[in-house]
């Protein structure tokens, strides 16, 4: 954010050492941190923040907000994360809200890989705050000469379409590794975003937002470029190859939420089903293609 202070706070206290000494992510290597970035450990800085931003796993939200709600009240909370909570099928915002009640949640989704960010790429991302002012507040606190942000208060149709999008990546990293082909893997793009729409539009997003930056501009992204690990980690299932256990790969835990989800409100998501049952081996690669292959012809 130009012009703000910014603490960077981190779990690991002998990594944010490092990184104080050298200036540098590891993650994000020849990237210099900008001099006006502090960073620390501990997590007493979160009570002087107006603004925190939560990057972190979808999966881990919930546990960090109960441990530190107490430091959280009152402000606004913005996740960075893509994905469902397994175990309550909320989304990040909802989530938030539970742990934090008193905070005003906000959602920061769309088109992103950290290291083009990092270097300063042109990036265009949507803030959702269901709190338009504290909306118009974000917007301009994290936009910067190079990294733009659009605004909305549809932070479901934002946070299912972060979250979606990475299911149906995996998909399309799939049919890549199994060498299924581009026509194949550009159905599965406008047949997956059919079923994100589907989903998002029950939950009550507005259709608007599935077709804007957190929808379709990070769905064309994430299931068609190699920087994408969710992308990486469906080629790698195609191929029958092995993927390093310890990378985040958000879609996978996703894709079991949705699955509960689609049962739950009864609507058939073919594409997301069997991503789930991939990533749960439960079925194989030529299973998920005659699966696909052989429903019913429909109507578009
Ligand atoms: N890396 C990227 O380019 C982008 C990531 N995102 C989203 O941001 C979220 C985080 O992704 P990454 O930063 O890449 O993942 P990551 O795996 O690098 O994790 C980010 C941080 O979360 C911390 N963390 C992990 N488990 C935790 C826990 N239980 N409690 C507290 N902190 C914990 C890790 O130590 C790490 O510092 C994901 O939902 C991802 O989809 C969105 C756009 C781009
Ligand atoms: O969300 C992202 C790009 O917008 C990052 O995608 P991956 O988590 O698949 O790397």
């Amino acid at each position: 954010a130009a012009g703000k202070t910014v603490t960077l706070l981190g779990r690991d206290a002998d990594a944010m050492e490092q990184m104080t000494a050298t200036r540098e992510n590891p993650r994000l290597p020849d990237r210099p941190l900008p001099d006006q970035l502090a960073l620390t450990a501990s997590p007493e800085v979160l009570a002087d923040a107006d603004i925190v931003l939560l990057a972190m796993p979808a999966q881990a939200l919930r546990s960090y907000l109960d441990s530190h709600s107490d430091k959280l009240s009152g402000k606004a909370l913005v996740a960075c994360c893509k994905g469902i909570d397994m175990t309550t099928l909320s989304g990040p915002t909802a989530t938030i809200k539970t742990a934090v009640p008193t905070a005003t949640p906000a959602i920061l989704s769309g088109p992103s890989f950290a290291a083009d960010i990092a270097k300063g790429l042109p990036t265009a991302l949507t803030i959702a705050c269901p709190d338009d002012a504290v909306g118009q507040t974000l917007q301009t606190a994290l936009s910067t000469p190079t990294l733009r942000l659009y605004r909305t208060t549809d932070t479901t149709g934002v946070e299912l379409g972060g979250a979606l999008k990475n299911v149906i990546a995996i998909a399309c990293g799939v049919s890549t590794g199994a060498e299924l082909g581009d026509s194949a893997r550009a159905a599965l793009m406008t047949r997956g975003s059919h079923e994100v729409r589907q989903l998002a539009e029950r939950m009550g997003a507005d259709p608007q937002t599935l077709g804007g930056l957190a929808g379709f501009g990070d769905l064309a992204l994430t299931c068609t470029s190699q920087q994408s690990r969710n992308y990486r980690f469906g080629i790698a299932i195609g191929r029958n190859a092995p993927f390093d256990p310890s990378v985040t790969v958000e879609g996978a835990s996703t894709a079991k939420a949705v699955r509960k989800l689609a049962h739950d409100l009864d609507i058939d998501l073919p594409i997301c089903t069997v991503v789930a049952k991939l990533c749960n081996q439960e079925i194989t690669v030529k299973q998920a293609l005659d699966t696909l292959l052989s429903r019913p012809l429909k109507e578009e």
